[in-house]
């Protein structure tokens, strides 16, 4: 397994992430844990941040919080000085619950509600990023009513297609996503909403798609969205238009096979293609806005279970059963995504044998890796599954009434706990059952 940030090897032959031992972790907090490396999260965030400041250009990092998303996470983002990218009003909720200044938060989705509008509107968010016309005329109604105006950037599909897995490219034709560039209706939001009241049009932002390793589709990207911002400008008046906004999706390492750039490289990239394509178009830098979030959390975070059931099949497959699995990473199932991982607790030993790790849902996909190479596994052992950071928490389910793991934060030896484990009591909390079943219900407290 590949180690990331502060990862390591102690001298016990544990993995020690943060300065702590994660087998001490695993003692203390219970499995499954996630475990996120803080100092690699700050450095990422750092490396976007100097890396668009190298540029020159005026710029903004927007934390994408879908990746993972919680108070203390918000406060991190909030002390680095990002901004943040929320996509319902839960995470909103839990933006403005960390006291994350609304200025600094955009506010994404293709269906947002009244309510979540209203909830923006009154928590005076930073920014909409408005993905349709219907939300254009409802956002407009709303702060009209409000007597306000929202700043609103038109999120735009550009039909730029990445190499990436086909659930993750949202910036193609064929997407639920933004204003289609080739059918026109892109032309006719902008024009739309320089006419409707209660918004204000001060950026055009487009996403092409998530763990990306090139820099192909984002120079692509801001080719064709800068044609597009010059038109407005020139042929429609848009005197507001300041912000480009690049999106996210700048891929990670999860295993060899992956092979991206650093945030430097993708960053000069843009910023070279942003220079020449205003250049050209004979218009003012505008500040470029990304929106990165696998790529800030994702090689921070490693998830610890404890190994249980192993079945052996002779000559077909040894298969190793853990403590969680796709209610905790639903990943490998949905995306067919490829982990690493390693024994925590016998980190420096020979890894002599494949296996197969499988999660303890009542589910034949329920498999967390297919092949790993580890030393001869038994019950007990600790196992560290790597680059968890980025939409693991965040999508987890109580599938099976399986109860969510805990999260800490590890940094300088010392650990935090940022979310609470999950107990049965919490997965019945909302359960209601109704006077006429209670007969025979042992409490409902
Ligand atoms: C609009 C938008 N911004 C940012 C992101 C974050 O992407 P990633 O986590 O790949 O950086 C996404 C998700 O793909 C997105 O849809
Ligand atoms: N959830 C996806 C990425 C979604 C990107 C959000 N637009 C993943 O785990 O890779």
């Amino acid at each position: 397994m590949y180690l990331h940030g502060t990862s390591r090897i102690n001298e016990q032959g544990h993995l020690e992430i943060g300065g702590v031992d994660t087998t001490e972790l695993a003692a203390k907090f219970g499995t499954p844990l996630y475990v996120f490396d803080e100092q690699l999260m700050r450095e990422t965030m750092r490396a976007y941040k100097s890396a668009l400041e190298a540029t020159g250009l005026r710029h903004e990092v927007a934390y994408a919080s879908k990746a993972f998303c919680t108070l203390a996470m918000c406060r991190i983002v909030a002390e680095e000085g990002l901004a943040l990218d929320v996509v319902s009003g839960g995470e909103l909720h839990t933006a403005l619950k960390a006291n994350f200044p609304p200025e600094r938060i955009h506010f994404h989705g293709n269906n947002k509600t009244p309510d979540e509008i209203e909830q923006a509107l009154n928590a005076g968010i930073g920014a909409f990023v408005v993905d349709n016309f219907h939300e254009l005329e409802l956002l407009g109604a709303l702060a009209a009513e409000k007597g306000v105006v929202a700043d609103i950037l038109l999120r735009l599909s550009p039909g730029v297609e990445v190499h990436t897995h086909e659930y993750i490219s949202t910036g193609q034709i064929d997407s639920k996503f933004g204003f289609d560039l080739q059918n026109g209706s892109a032309q006719r939001a902008i024009q739309e909403s320089l006419k409707t009241k209660g918004v204000r049009l001060i950026g055009l932002h487009s996403h092409i798609g998530s763990q990306i390793f090139e820099t192909e589709g984002f120079k692509h990207a801001v080719e064709i969205v800068g044609d597009l911002y010059a038109k407005a400008i020139h042929e429609w008046g848009a005197s507001d238009l300041s912000v480009l906004n690049v999106g996210g999706g700048f891929g990670i390492r999860y295993t060899e096979e992956d092979a991206p750039l650093l945030a430097h490289q993708y960053i000069e990239a843009i910023g070279t293609a942003v220079k020449s394509t205003f250049d050209r178009l004979g218009l003012p830098y505008p500040e470029i806005v990304i929106e990165p979030g696998r790529s800030i959390v994702g090689n921070a975070g490693t998830t610890l279970y404890t190994i249980g059931s192993i079945k052996d099949i002779p000559g077909v497959r040894k298969y190793v059963s853990v403590n969680g699995g796709m209610s905790d990473n639903p990943r490998p199932a949905l995306y067919q995504a490829v982990y690493e991982a390693m024994l925590a607790n016998r980190a420096r030993e020979e890894e002599t044998e494949v296996v197969s790790i499988a999660g303890k849902a009542c589910e034949s996909g329920d498999m967390l890796i297919w092949d790993v190479k580890l030393p001869s596994v038994k019950a007990g052992d600790v196992l560290a599954v790597s680059c968890t950071g980025a939409y693991n928490y965040s999508m987890a389910s109580n599938y099976n009434r399986i109860a969510r793991p805990a999260v800490v934060f590890v940094q300088n030896g010392q650990a935090d706990v940022v979310v609470k484990r999950e107990s049965f009591d919490d997965v019945v909390s909302l359960d209601v059952v109704p006077a006429r079943l209670l007969d025979g219900v042992l409490s409902q407290s």
